[in-house]
């Protein structure tokens, strides 16, 4: 095993280990100190155009043991924000899939779920998802980006589930997205293994 893999099977056990309750109560306090960040940058002089518009906001959708980001999803559509979760997508069965963001109503997490958001890892094809209605967005119009991570360490450095989504993700975004990491204290390590292609996040809330 190298040193990223031996840190993710490490830290996925340990994460793995929280109990539920805590786990629940943990995610609502990253959620709700996440909002409290958006409020002081929007109420911030150079955003308060910002604050004026609907936002949009790149999340993704829990899975396992992961922080669950619903109630700040939630916050979101009450808002009146723009919600985009991620798909993999590739344009022929045997193309290397993408990570893509689709617009995803309130609904879509309930009645009308496509089945993207249930199997996170399963490349799906893009002539499919097209001839269901989904277009993928443009990660230059996105205004808050919420990362997930499997490692981060004090420099801010993370480590995902080893696709390199994340990395190749986020370059696209604009210089003045609000970008942040979400994790468990679980999940902190004292260095994060790291390659040239690697990039530190602005900032990680953590509970
Ligand atoms: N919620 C969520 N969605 C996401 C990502 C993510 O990290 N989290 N991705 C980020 O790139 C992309 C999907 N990539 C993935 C890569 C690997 C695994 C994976 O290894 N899953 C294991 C479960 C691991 C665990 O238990 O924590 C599995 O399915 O067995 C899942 C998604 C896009 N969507
Ligand atoms: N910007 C990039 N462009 C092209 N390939 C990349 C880029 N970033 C990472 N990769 C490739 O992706 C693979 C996985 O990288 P890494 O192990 O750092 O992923 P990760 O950070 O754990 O995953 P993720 O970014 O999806 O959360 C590596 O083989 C790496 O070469």
């Amino acid at each position: 095993m190298t040193l990223k893999q031996d840190t993710r099977a490490s830290v996925l056990a340990r994460r793995k280990a929280i109990p539920d309750a805590e786990r629940k109560e943990k995610s609502l306090l990253i959620c709700e100190r996440f909002l409290a960040e958006i409020d002081l940058w929007l109420a911030s002089c150079e955003h308060s155009e910002a604050s004026a518009k609907q936002l949009r906001i790149a999340a993704y959708e829990p899975m396992s043991s992961e922080v669950d980001v619903h109630p700040l999803l939630f916050a979101a559509y009450e808002r009146g924000w723009e919600v985009f979760l991620p798909c993999m997508a590739k344009d022929t069965s045997d193309a290397s899939a993408r990570m893509v963001f689709f617009p995803i109503e309130q609904n879509h997490l309930t009645e009308q779920r496509p089945a993207f958001l249930d199997h996170p890892a399963r490349p799906y094809l893009f002539g499919d998802l097209h001839a269901q209605g989904w277009r993928e967005a443009d990660e230059q119009l996105f205004d808050i980006a919420v990362i997930p991570l499997v490692a981060f360490d004090s420099g801010l450095m993370r480590l995902g589930y080893g696709g390199g989504n994340y990395d190749r993700f986020l370059p696209k975004l604009r210089d003045d997205c609000f970008v942040a990491g979400v994790a468990f204290e679980e999940q902190r390590v004292d260095r994060v293994p790291t390659e040239p292609h690697d990039l530190p996040l602005p900032r990680i809330f953590s509970a």
